[in-house]
């Protein structure tokens, strides 16, 4: 049985829920998904979805599978990537080749509709032409614009976190965590290989509709801890830094959430 904490802090509501293993994760996932494209596509007429890398891509498995393949309107789809390696997109470090290869290519999500870096560019290249991809989509109000901050504002974002409380290319004690002007921004010391990424900024992440927080696995369960226990330190994770203007919920195993 899943575990279930809601709390409702200024009008922000954050979820909690702790599931037995990653497979039932990857079952609530996807009703999670599926339930938020519904309402996305009837209220906007299209869902703007990012994506992050590492494990999240094989948690979203179920919705390859009946019914959602089927109920799924994929071609309202538009997705994005919270962080991407600057890499080729057929290295095999690319978080566009890990969801293309694990996901994308087994659902009728429209080409145009998935925007990849672009990896003719060099990191601060990359940065400027996938934040001018974001400004041309709010012009033409595919991604919304949040009218507290003027940031873009996705209906889903889907984050993974690192056993180091990093989130999206976002590590702990970086400069870049601060950064509160630009939308997309790069890094060239990434502490987790490749050094090289590019990565939305916290201004966007927290201007989000909704956000999913997808941890699994012993080797977060500190962080989480460090997160949403009792933390007596003062230095704040990245993953302490997400709160979306709407909605967060924490999808976590046992394993992940064992500390608690
Ligand atoms: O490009 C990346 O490295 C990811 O976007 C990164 O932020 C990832 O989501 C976390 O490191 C969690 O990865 P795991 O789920 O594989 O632990």
């Amino acid at each position: 049985m899943a575990e279930i904490t809601t709390a409702k802090t200024a009008g922000k509501k954050k979820e909690v829920e702790v599931f037995d293993s990653e497979e039932a994760v990857a079952v609530s996932l996807a009703k999670y998904t599926a339930d938020l494209s519904e309402k996305f596509c009837k209220e906007r007429g299209c869902f703007t979805v990012v994506l992050s890398g590492g494990s999240l891509i094989e948690s979203l498995r179920k919705l390859l599978e009946p019914p959602y393949v089927d109920s799924i309107e994929w071609s309202k789809w538009h997705v994005l990537w919270v962080d991407e390696r600057v890499v080729p997109k057929d290295h095999v470090d690319s978080n566009y080749k890990l969801a293309y290869d694990g996901f994308l290519a087994q659902v009728p999500i429209l080409p145009g509709n998935v925007y990849a870096i672009n990896d003719a560019l060099s990191a601060e290249g990359a940065a400027e032409d996938y934040e001018t991809c974001l400004k041309h989509l709010v012009n033409m109000k595919v991604i919304e614009a949040s009218s507290v901050s003027g940031f873009p504002k996705f209906d889903l974002m889907l984050l993974g976190m690192g056993p180091d409380g990093h989130v999206a290319s976002l590590f702990p004690g970086h400069q870049l965590c601060n950064e509160n002007e630009k939308w997309v921004t790069c890094i060239k010391d990434s502490p987790k290989p490749p050094p090289e990424r590019i990565t939305f900024t916290f201004p966007v992440i927290n201007s989000s509709a909704y956000i999913a927080l997808v941890i699994c696995g012993a080797a977060e369960a500190v962080a989480v801890q460090r997160a949403l226990g009792k933390d007596q330190n003062s230095d704040v994770l990245p993953v302490q830094m997400v709160s979306p203007e709407g909605e967060l919920k924490w999808f976590l195993d046992k394993d992940a959430a064992s500390k608690l």
